[in-house]
């Protein structure tokens, strides 16, 4: 009788764990996109709206966005696509979503850096993370909007001075970065990209972005000037689209991918997935001299779970490195100087 009694208690506790465990597997996600008509933003809902593990997807623009997602909503997967057309994003974030993703801003025309966007893209980040702080504070927050370098230090400085920072859960999308590496390396050394994956590291930004080639998985021998050539066109692969477009835009599907490739990890960690690592730019104490920075990382259930830092360099990409630092840094005090003045003269304002 004790044994019985024993045995149906067991079989009943680990029927209760293999429900919890199935419930947080599937448990549907609410996912916002800022920016969502727009170049990236339907590609990349079209993406999310493919994935079963999110339940709504909130789209909002300042245009075009009720097309986009009637058209989206006829698509025979389980999310519920609702939409927002308001000029702010506060509609789209009441109620606590779990990821919000930032595609929303200007790109770059030929002939500019992505620092030429600052002026046009700050603002919106800056209210973004505003609303942020006061309907979703919970959430994941992924920056894909240039410069990412300088609009990340934005929304921590936001949601800093609204007590409502966790930098874990805030993340600049320079997943594009790793793609690229991994597509060049394989023309080069006649593979498939899908099994090369190379840390960057720094930012996202012509010479802030440091791919470690040294640390490629596989093991590349790509030497002298043409590891130098390789390294300058995963530096300049967004320039090379923008020139390709010729005056029509950036970089849309190659990051409507991306994206997708860190969101889709996100979701993964959300279930439970150990060990899943992918480069992004954040709030760091890796270097004493880059509040921000790229390296990669291990996602978790919380956002980045741990920094696995730089680690050892080759002589090459060290001293690249050391040249990347004053860029990077610029970058990160112009939003950290903006984020501030403009949080100062909303005060006044008040
Ligand atoms: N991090 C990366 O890897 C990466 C790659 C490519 C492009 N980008 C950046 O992503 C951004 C978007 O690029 P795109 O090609 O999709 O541009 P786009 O002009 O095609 O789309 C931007 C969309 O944002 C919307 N928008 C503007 N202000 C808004 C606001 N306040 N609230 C909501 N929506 C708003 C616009 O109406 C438009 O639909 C640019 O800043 C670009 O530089 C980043
Ligand atoms: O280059 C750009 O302006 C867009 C994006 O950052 C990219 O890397 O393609």
């Amino acid at each position: 009788m004790f044994v019985y009694k024993m045995c149906s208690r067991i079989a009943r506790v680990s029927y209760i764990a293999r429900r919890l465990l199935s419930e947080t597997k599937t448990k549907k996600h609410t996912v916002a996109v800022i920016g969502a008509a727009g170049g990236i933003g339907q590609p990349l809902s079209l993406l999310l709206k493919l994935n079963p593990g999110i339940g709504e997807l909130r789209l909002h623009d300042i245009v075009n966005i009720p097309g986009v997602a009637m058209d989206l909503s006829h698509i025979e997967t389980a999310s519920k696509v609702t939409h927002f057309t308001e000029k702010s994003s506060c509609a789209a974030l009441k109620g606590g979503v779990d990821i919000i993703i930032v595609v929303a801003g200007l790109p770059r025309k030929p002939g500019m850096q992505r620092s030429d966007l600052f002026k046009a893209n700050a603002q919106i980040i800056f209210d973004i993370a505003k609303n942020m702080a006061e309907l979703s504070p919970e959430a994941i927050l992924l920056i894909v909007t240039n410069p990412v370098n300088s609009v990340i230090p934005i929304a921590c400085e936001v949601l800093k001075d609204a007590g409502k920072l966790c930098a874990r859960r805030v993340i600049g999308v320079s997943t594009l970065d790793s793609v690229r590496a991994a597509t060049f390396i394989a023309e080069l050394t006649c593979c498939d990209p899908r099994d090369v994956t190379v840390p960057i590291i720094g930012g996202h930004s012509g010479n802030t972005i440091l791919p470690l080639i040294s640390k490629a998985n596989p093991k590349v021998s790509i030497e002298g000037e043409k590891l130098m050539k390789l390294i300058k066109r995963i530096q300049e692969g967004g320039t090379e689209v923008v020139e390709a477009k010729a005056g029509k835009g950036s970089a849309t599907l190659s990051t409507a991918y991306a994206t997708s490739r860190l969101v889709f990890a996100i979701l993964r960690a959300f279930g439970g997935e150990s060990n899943i690592v992918e480069c992004a730019y954040v709030k760091s104490d890796v270097h004493p001299e880059l509040n921000y920075l790229a390296t990669p990382l291990i996602l978790g259930q919380n956002g980045v779970e741990k920094n696995l830092g730089i680690g050892k360099m080759s002589e090459c990409e060290q001293k690249l490195f050391c040249e990347l630092i004053p860029n990077l840094k610029k970058d990160i005090e112009d939003g950290e100087k903006f984020a501030k003045e403009a949080l100062c003269n909303t005060k006044c304002e008040k």
